[in-house]
């Protein structure tokens, strides 16, 4: 037992902690969603460390209790994250657990029963009908709006973040390890002034746009300005004659989500990702990503709907496959400030 929490079996485990399934004895016994995160991990301290500049250096008036470690310090910023979201298509954070005696934190869930999305079979062929894909579609689309109106970006939006409900009904993001709350972009959501702001002033620790030029995500759904000069250009024969640091670097925006979001529809309607090079190797895909094409099968979903290819004709307007290979086309766009977003998505 943790607090009035019966912890049952295991239902995950990702790179800070394990997650697992419990029943809350003061509500009936329902089920929640535990993560079971350590306040250190050395390994990936260490990493981090190695690859960010600490952003508030301890003062002489810091207590050493209050030096908190890299991966304390962002579990603090995903439960903040995850504290301001309220939405149905948003895992929700009940209850945050601080354990310092065994130097662990609880983060107490909604249990989403229903686990993870499959979306192709063995032989990568898609398993969803397109409407079943709509639907989804629909869901995180709402979600990802909602998490774009706060100012969050979630940076890593793919199927293995978009878990069902128990009943099957609803899908919802989780995961948000890795997201970023930008206030900036929470006032431009809302159509405010940056100087006129008061509020949220303790979330300044999070605040920091500088730490959104760090790649973070699953490589497969990078957005093309994600990948930095250094992975990208600066290995390209083109960077022999162009140094890496005089090539300016791309504002990372909300925009990344949508790609991945992009990403994600077609994974779904094809049972793979759109850019799969084939000889394995990172630099190969970032190379895709960033200059290269998506192909189109001729159908899409387990249920076979027809396509019309990568470019269809005007005559093929009224059919599904057009109007869902022009919205690939719009929502991966290689530059974010001709992407789609989200209202038009809508539509
Ligand atoms: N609220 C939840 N309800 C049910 N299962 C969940 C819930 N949250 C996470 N899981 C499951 O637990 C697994 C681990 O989740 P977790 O977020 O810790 O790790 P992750 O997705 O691998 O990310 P990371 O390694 O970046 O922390 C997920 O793959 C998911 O299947």
């Amino acid at each position: 037992m943790i607090n009035q929490y019966r912890i049952g079996g295991q239902v995950g485990k990702g790179q800070h902690g394990e997650v697992w399934l419990c029943e809350d004895t003061t509500d009936g016994n329902k089920h929640v969603a535990m993560k079971i995160v350590k306040r250190t991990n050395p390994r990936l301290d260490k990493l981090n460390m190695l690859r960010r500049k600490p952003q508030i250096p301890p003062s002489g008036h810091t207590p050493l209790t209050e030096v908190i470690s890299e991966t304390e310090r962002q579990i603090r910023k995903e439960i903040a994250i995850m504290k301001k979201c309220r939405h149905p298509h948003v895992v929700k954070l009940l209850e945050v657990i601080d354990d310092k005696l065994r130097s662990k934190i609880y983060m107490v869930m909604e249990y989403l029963g229903g686990g993870e999305i499959r979306w192709k079979d063995e032989n990568s062929c898609p398993t969803l009908r397109v409407d079943q894909t709509r639907r989804i579609f629909r869901d995180v689309t709402l979600g990802l709006e909602y998490l774009h109106y706060q100012g969050i970006i979630h940076r890593d939006i793919k199927p293995a973040n978009l878990l069902w409900s128990s009943d099957r009904q609803t899908v919802k993001i989780t995961d948000f390890g890795v997201s970023h709350f930008s206030y900036a972009q929470h006032l431009a959501a809302v159509g405010k002034d940056i100087s006129k702001a008061e509020k949220y002033k303790e979330d300044m620790i999070f605040m920091d746009d500088s730490a959104l030029s760090k790649t973070a995500g699953t490589p497969s759904f990078y957005a093309p300005e994600v990948i930095s000069d250094d992975q990208y250009k600066s290995f390209s024969s083109d960077s022999l004659a162009t140094p890496a640091q005089s090539i300016p670097r791309r504002q990372i925006t909300k925009a990344i989500d949508i790609w991945a979001l992009g990403v994600t529809l077609y994974c779904f309607l094809f049972g793979r990702v759109p850019f799969d090079p084939q000889d394995q190797s990172e630099f190969t895909l970032y190379r895709l990503i960033c200059d290269g094409d998506w192909g189109v099968l001729e159908t899409m979903g387990s249920d076979r709907v027809p396509t019309f290819g990568r470019d269809p004709p005007n005559t093929y307007r009224d059919t599904e496959g057009y109007t869902a290979v022009k919205l690939l086309g719009r929502l991966m766009k290689k530059d974010p400030s001709k992407r789609i977003g989200l209202d038009q998505v809508k539509v």
